[in-house]
């Protein structure tokens, strides 16, 4: 399990101004469990999720994976950033085997394995091109298959499909969810979007406004399967979330 234990965070101050920017957030994140946690801009989605993989320390309060507390990255945790993280100069089979070359998996296999989660995610074809010869789905499917090469427990995922046309957007949201049914990952999604929390999110965190609190946990578990976008209990969720962003505290109450 990894778990927020009272978490605070606090940037150091810049110009004398000190940015809080969580403040006492307890989440705890079960095997298996896919979460949406939602929130306004600055209220601290990222940093939560920097805070998880292990690459910021809180100022307050405890990160901890099986009950032992930590303070740097873990291998059984992967982040895929806002901007993919890929690198340029790197091909897509390059960029999708790094993980497992940085582990010192021998050469031959890593391609295999990067070549094989590539194909499942439609893009085996583009092995040899550049990221800037891919569109923005196909650059976050290679950060996709990246982060999954490593065969990760937790998947944090920050904003991943931001950029993306409303179709493509829907496509990948529909391909992370078969990917999490398949291989049974526990996935944790920052989201500016309602219908994306909506959607993939199991359970929903919805964050206030800066210092980011928790408002409210929404159990969206109805059924195993993401609700479908044109169901009532879809908009009746939406709803509530958007209620709880615009400061309601009656879940279901729009
Ligand atoms: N490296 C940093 N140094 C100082 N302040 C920072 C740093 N990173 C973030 N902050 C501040 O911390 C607060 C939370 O930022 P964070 O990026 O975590 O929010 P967010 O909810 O992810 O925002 P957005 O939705 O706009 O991406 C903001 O006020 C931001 O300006």
């Amino acid at each position: 399990m990894l778990s927020l234990d009272n978490v605070s965070l606090s940037y150091q101050p810049h110009n004398g101004l000190e940015t809080e920017a969580l403040q006492n957030v307890n989440l705890s994140f079960v095997p298996g469990e896919r979460w949406a946690v939602i929130g306004p801009s600055g209220c601290g989605k990222s940093s939560l999720l920097l805070l998880l993989a292990g690459l910021l320390s809180p100022t307050s309060g405890e990160i901890k994976l099986n009950n032992k507390p930590f303070q740097k990255p873990q291998p059984e945790i992967a982040l895929i950033l806002q901007d993919h993280g890929l690198f340029p100069w790197k091909t897509v089979l390059e960029n999708a085997m790094l993980g497992l070359v940085l582990q010192k998996v021998p050469k031959p296999a890593a391609r295999k394995k990067a070549l094989g989660i590539l194909t499942s995610l439609g893009i085996g074809e583009q092995k040899d091109k550049y990221p800037t010869q891919l569109s923005g789905g196909q650059r976050q499917r290679v950060a996709i298959a990246r982060a999954l090469a490593l065969e990760p427990k937790y998947l944090l995922m920050d904003e991943p499909f931001s950029a993306l046309d409303a179709l493509t957007r829907e496509q990948l949201q529909a391909m992370v969810f078969e990917l999490w049914k398949s291989l049974g990952f526990t996935m944790i999604l920052v989201t500016h979007s309602i219908e994306e929390a909506v959607f993939l999110g199991g359970k929903i965190a919805v964050f206030s406004p800066a210092p980011g609190k928790i408002i409210k946990i929404l159990d969206n578990t109805t059924s195993e399967e993401p609700l479908s976008r044109n169901s009532p209990e879809f908009y009746r969720q939406c709803s509530r979330v958007r209620s709880l962003l615009e400061g309601g505290n009656k879940p279901g109450s729009c």
